[in-house]
């Protein structure tokens, strides 16, 4: 059964559609990302789901009962909110107490409560302290205690890391997952990081203009977006604009791009695509250098020759700009293990990559 479900939910602002039909359901024990660029109703999706914000039209039902009329504490969520900080003046114990106060849990039950979900978060020992004398990371942690504490149906997290440093947030979200997953708690996390959203996520939705575009497992959304906006959001892309001028056996097209390169992509609707955009993720790409000699054509892969513009080793990663004939760039992200030829500037090479690499969006312009 499902835990949450939205139908049909649209919310306006005067003329502004922030949330428009979205339906949206969640499994006990899931973990769904909500990814969208900022202002694409993600936050007023969640409030309303916890009762801050009434919504125009359309069921919001939490375990098949519907709670439009019910007030936010009435609502069993937990909320780990940006703009739902710790309250200076208690100290960890009572934060983590709150809502549990609220809530009206017996108060026999609240301190062995207080005890367990702060060795949930790692933060026994710290149950005086008040969150002036707590970093960042540590004050996130109690939050989240905070959230978890009243065994919620529900746990609504936006943007739950947006204020640590980039080193403490990868942390973090390693931990936050093991905790979700520890306690199978049913959540739904706002983020507008892809990477969160991916490694978070059981499931992604994507949010685009009040509207979901695509919901699907973190390597759905990634190897097969459903749009032009889902490739271009979601992950690093090279794009061509092209028009058909071949076809072959096995759903193989051929394109002239723009720039009068042929690119041939294999896709099931490429027999559709008059003009089509055209997208290589830079992970697809490998690089050959002149020197390797000549690549045995294979009509099922596409080989450019260009000029390698520039070479950015960023740790694990490698990141070469080639310059192609008509000054296009294609980024071609490499591992460092793979030990990739050591290009350097002003270098000939060919990016070499799979027709079936090759993601068509149809362009019906
Ligand atoms: N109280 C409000 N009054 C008027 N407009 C609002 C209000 N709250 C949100 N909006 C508008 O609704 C749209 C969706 O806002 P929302 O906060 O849900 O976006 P978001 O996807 O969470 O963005 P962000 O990632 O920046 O937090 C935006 O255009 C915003 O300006």
């Amino acid at each position: 059964m499902n835990v949450l479900e939205l139908k049909n939910v649209t919310k306006k602002y005067g003329e502004h559609v922030a949330v428009d039909g979205v339906c949206l359901d969640i499994e006990k024990g899931k973990v769904l990302s909500l990814l969208g660029p900022s202002g694409c109703g993600k936050t007023t999706t969640l409030r309303i789901i916890a009762g801050f914000t009434s919504h125009d039209s359309g069921i919001v039902e939490i375990s098949g009962k519907n709670v439009g009329h019910l007030r936010p504490y009435e609502r069993n969520v937990g909320l780990l909110f940006q703009d739902y900080a710790l309250f200076p003046h208690l100290t960890v114990a009572q934060n983590v107490a709150y809502g549990m106060r609220y809530r009206g849990t017996p108060s026999s039950v609240i301190p062995s409560r207080i005890k367990q979900m702060l060795s949930l978060v790692r933060m026994s020992g710290m149950e005086g302290r008040y969150p002036a004398q707590l970093s960042g990371g540590q004050q996130q942690r109690v939050a989240l205690a905070r959230a978890l504490a009243t065994d919620p149906q529900i746990v609504l997290l936006d943007e739950p890391l947006s204020a640590l440093d980039a080193k403490l947030r990868v942390e973090l979200r390693i931990e936050l997952k093991e905790i979700l997953r520890s306690v199978d708690a049913t959540t739904i996390v706002v983020t507008h990081d892809q990477e969160e959203a991916l490694s978070l996520g059981d499931e992604v939705v994507v949010m685009q203009a009040g509207k979901i575009v695509q919901r699907g497992t973190p390597t759905q959304i990634y190897a097969a977006p459903a749009d032009k906006f889902v490739a271009e959001f979601v992950g690093r892309s090279n794009w061509f604009h092209g028009a058909t001028r071949d076809r072959f056996t096995g759903g193989v097209s051929s394109y002239i791009t723009s720039e009068g390169a042929e690119i041939r992509a294999k896709s099931a609707q490429s027999e559709q695509c008059g003009r089509a955009d055209l997208c290589i993720r830079p992970e697809s790409i490998e690089l050959v250098e002149e020197a390797a000699g000549a690549i045995a054509p294979d009509p099922e892969r596409n080989v450019l020759t260009g000029v390698v513009f520039d070479v950015a080793p960023l740790g694990a990663d490698v990141h070469v700009v080639i310059e192609l004939p008509g000054k296009t760039r294609l980024l071609v992200i490499r591992k460092n293990i793979d030990r990739i030829p050591a290009v350097v500037p002003g270098q000939s090479v060919r990016a070499v990559f799979a027709a079936s690499d090759v993601l068509l969006f149809s362009d019906r312009r």
